[in-house]
């Protein structure tokens, strides 16, 4: 049986965690800071979980430079409940925008704002989606099933440029964006595609005023190893379970203009009169941020464990992100470099500037049968230590996650074998 110390673990989530937050937290599971309890026997409502939410939001805000007109919440669906989220949230503030502008318009009038909005609703109401992999796929898909098709426009589709298939990103000048959607979403980083946004899109910044498209994106699988400019967006949001910590938590990073006292959600009755979707109160950042994250029982234990690898990530580098953006550059570089440097037996499966510098997706290819030759690959890298390089059921193939835990030196030994398997 191997020791954890053998192992270099690429899996794409759950994740490898660093051993020295692990062996912390077992201990904390069994006496947190010598009060005789485990932390995940001590009340959610205590002081020492309060300190610990609010440690970590702060830490969190410190390394990814989150201004202050942000609100960080921890959430517990996972990044698919934010598909749902995100949508209910969403056009909950575009009908109080609307609401707002109709009292200026027809005065306090009830029914007549009702009726002017009933026509909003049917004529101008769109979600903008940009589907670039398998997860922006199924988040439009839940956007139609709750809201119906003819609120979501499919602003691009990836595969219709690319033989079907995911693997590159259309121009944005192709980008058919609607005219003030109550948002545009989009997937930073597609973990089973391995397509990755090279930078914030030109399209969606805001202007000098402050307006614009109100940008959400899924950070699921690269939040923590690269910088991002907050301000341009109104929701991002991420699994824990890659770059943060263990799977149990999703956090959102909302910008405050998107709740009380600025924007309210409408009252359940006004969204029944419009015929929208009410979303679950779990769901609705507005109750969550109200609670400071405790509306209900959270998992503590893994906002400890976010905690520290947050803390461990501060201590790491001085210049906070930016420290672990070249680390994971130079990390993809390694593995990117032996694959390129042996096309006759690797093909990467996406297109070179959207490359992933998260997931590596590749396909093998040395005699006249892939399913062999892969098979073979990840038996024989196992056989090194080197596990969790399966890709995803959907597409198959090999998928080097390449997330902040993975050393400099398993990047190293990962492309050593590379080379070494495809021989002379
Ligand atoms: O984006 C990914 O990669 C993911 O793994 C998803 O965020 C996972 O979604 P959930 O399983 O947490 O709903
Ligand atoms: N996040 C993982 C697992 C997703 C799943 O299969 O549910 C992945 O993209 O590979």
């Amino acid at each position: 049986m191997p020791t954890r110390s053998e192992i270099t673990y690429f899996g794409a989530g759950p994740a490898l965690l660093p051993t020295d937050v692990l062996e912390k937290a077992a201990e904390a599971l069994v006496d947190y800071q010598g009060t005789g309890l485990g932390i995940a026997e001590h009340s959610h409502r205590s002081a020492l979980a309060a300190n610990i939410i609010n440690e970590a939001k702060a830490d969190l805000a410190n390394y990814l430079d989150i201004p202050d007109d942000y609100e960080v919440l921890f959430m517990q669906a996972g990044g698919s409940g934010e598909f749902s989220a995100t949508v209910y949230n969403l056009v909950g503030a575009w009908v109080t925008r609307k609401q707002q502008e109709a009292l200026k318009q027809v005065g306090d009038d009830e029914a007549k704002v009702a009726e002017l909005l009933q026509k909003q609703v049917a004529t101008e109401l769109k979600l903008d989606y940009l589907v670039t992999g398998s997860w922006s796929l199924k988040a439009y898909q839940e956007a139609c099933r709750l809201l119906g098709s003819e609120h979501v426009n499919l602003a691009t589709d990836a595969r219709t440029i690319n033989d079907k298939k995911f693997g590159k990103i259309p121009e944005e000048s192709t980008w058919k964006l609607s005219k003030d959607a109550a948002m545009v979403y989009y997937c930073d980083n597609e973990t089973v595609d391995g397509v990755e946004f090279p930078k914030f899109p030109d399209v969606l910044a805001p202007r000098a005023d402050g307006s614009g498209p109100i940008v959400v994106a899924d950070m699921s699988s690269n939040i923590l190893s690269r910088r991002i400019p907050v301000k341009n967006y109104h929701v991002i949001f991420f699994g824990a379970q890659k770059n943060l910590g263990s799977t149990g938590v999703t956090v959102a990073i909302v910008k405050k203009n998107l709740l009380p006292p600025v924007c309210p959600q409408p009252s359940p009755t006004l969204l029944r009169k419009l015929g929208l979707p009410i979303g679950p109160i779990v769901l609705s950042y507005e109750t969550i941020a109200k609670n400071n994250s405790l509306y209900n029982t959270l998992s503590i234990f893994d906002v400890y464990i976010a905690g520290q690898v947050l803390k461990k990530l501060l201590a790491t580098y001085s210049d906070k992100v930016d420290g672990q953006q070249a680390v994971s550059n130079k990390k993809a570089e390694i593995i990117y470099g032996a694959l390129e440097s042996r096309p006759d037996v690797f093909k990467l499966v996406t297109e070179k500037p959207f490359r992933s510098r998260m997931n590596i997706c590749f396909r093998v290819v040395k005699t006249n049968d892939m399913d062999v030759d892969e098979k073979n690959f990840l038996e024989l890298a196992k056989g090194q230590g080197l596990e969790g390089l399966k890709g995803h059921r959907s597409v198959g193939g090999i998928r080097a996650s390449n997330y902040n835990s993975i050393p400099l030196e398993g990047a190293q030994k990962l492309a050593e074998f590379i080379l070494t398997f495809a021989g002379h």
